[in-house]
């Protein structure tokens, strides 16, 4: 009988024509997510789970499909996944690291061109009010002569480091492991300790994984040492960041703007998230939100899953994947 593998969201036909070649592919026709009852079910009796970052798999999980012997995860932050308890139970986890770089860092500096040029918050002023002439309005501050400081330096951080040598700011970066000194030469980058990058610049971008030791790294201790009317950017992780501090700090007017492409939330493995984006949050006008759009181009999904496909035949075949996060042998 052939291996039965969960599809838990929607992938291109290519992809599962690709599973088909070894496996029996399950997925949805839509493009949507399967809820986690529905992946339960299906993975009962499944060999392997091609996962998203809609999915969370912990012992609860694992001890309800006792054939598994892969969650290939189509991502690189893995906190939603128990890896140790993978490998506990003869699984293993396997992510997809470098495909998400690129458009991740597109999309931190589309979020931080639109927070503080203000494009979103002009545009539904557009559609609301109709335009009828220039007026002395929406003036925001922009990346030329902006001290940006990028919180982690990371192959994202890179990238958009990379990205920003072309906007004429100044760069600083906090990370506990510094760039090799050429490196931070050819990004123009200097290292900062945390309080100082934050104290410093015009606008900070998160771009960290959820550990325990970021988890509320952007505290409202910590936004209180903002310099006053600096913009932050996340596009990591949501839990990295306190939503209610940072409603606090923006009707305060610590923060003049929040943009952030990830939620407190989706973080489904913390078992105090949030069950909703705070409404003050959402009601601000100086916020611009994207639904977790990091990776979203089409041709890099599509990698992106095929990626995770290949991983799954590997383990089936009795191979060892790419690039596992676990070693269920050891
Ligand atoms: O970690 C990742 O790969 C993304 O955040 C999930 O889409």
């Amino acid at each position: 009988m052939p291996d039965k593998v969960v599809v838990t969201h929607w992938v291109d036909e290519d992809v599962l024509a690709y599973l088909r070649r070894f496996a029996e592919p399950v997925a949805p026709e839509e493009r949507t997510v399967l809820s986690r009852a529905e992946v339960l079910a299906q993975a009962r009796d499944a060999s392997a789970v091609l996962a998203c970052m809609a999915d969370r798999v912990d012992e609860e999980f694992l001890a309800a499909c006792p054939r598994l012997r892969v969650i290939s995860a189509a991502l690189k932050g893995f906190d939603n996944f128990d890896a140790d308890a993978c490998a506990h139970h003869g699984v293993w986890l396997t992510i997809v690291p470098d495909l998400l770089t690129e458009p991740t860092a597109d999309l931190a500096v589309a979020l931080t061109l639109d927070v503080t040029r203000r494009v979103t918050e002009a545009d539904r002023h557009v559609r609301a009010h109709g335009f009828a002439g220039w007026r002395p309005t929406f003036y925001g501050s922009g990346l030329t002569g902006a001290t940006v400081g990028l919180l982690g330096m990371g192959e994202v951080g890179r990238a958009v480091a990379r990205r920003l040598g072309g906007f004429g700011c100044a760069l600083r970066y906090a990370d506990p492991r510094p760039l090799p000194p050429q490196e931070e030469r050819r990004l123009g980058a200097r290292r900062l300790e945390l309080g100082d990058l934050l104290a410093t610049s015009d606008i900070v971008l998160a771009l960290l994984p959820l550990t325990a030791e970021t988890h509320h790294l952007l505290d409202a201790a910590a936004l209180a040492r903002c310099k006053p009317g600096a913009y932050l950017v996340n596009v990591g992780r949501g839990s990295v960041v306190d939503e209610h501090a940072v409603a606090g700090a923006l009707s305060a007017g610590t923060l003049a703007g929040y943009a952030a492409d990830v939620f407190e939330l989706e973080d489904w493995a913390l078992p105090d998230r949030p069950d909703r984006i705070p409404p003050a949050l959402l009601a601000h006008p100086r916020t611009v939100f994207t639904p977790h759009l990091g990776s979203a181009v089409t041709a890099v999904r599509r990698e992106i899953a095929f990626a995770a496909a290949r991983q799954i035949e590997q383990v089936l075949a009795g191979e060892r994947p790419d690039h596992p996060v676990n070693d269920p042998a050891r």
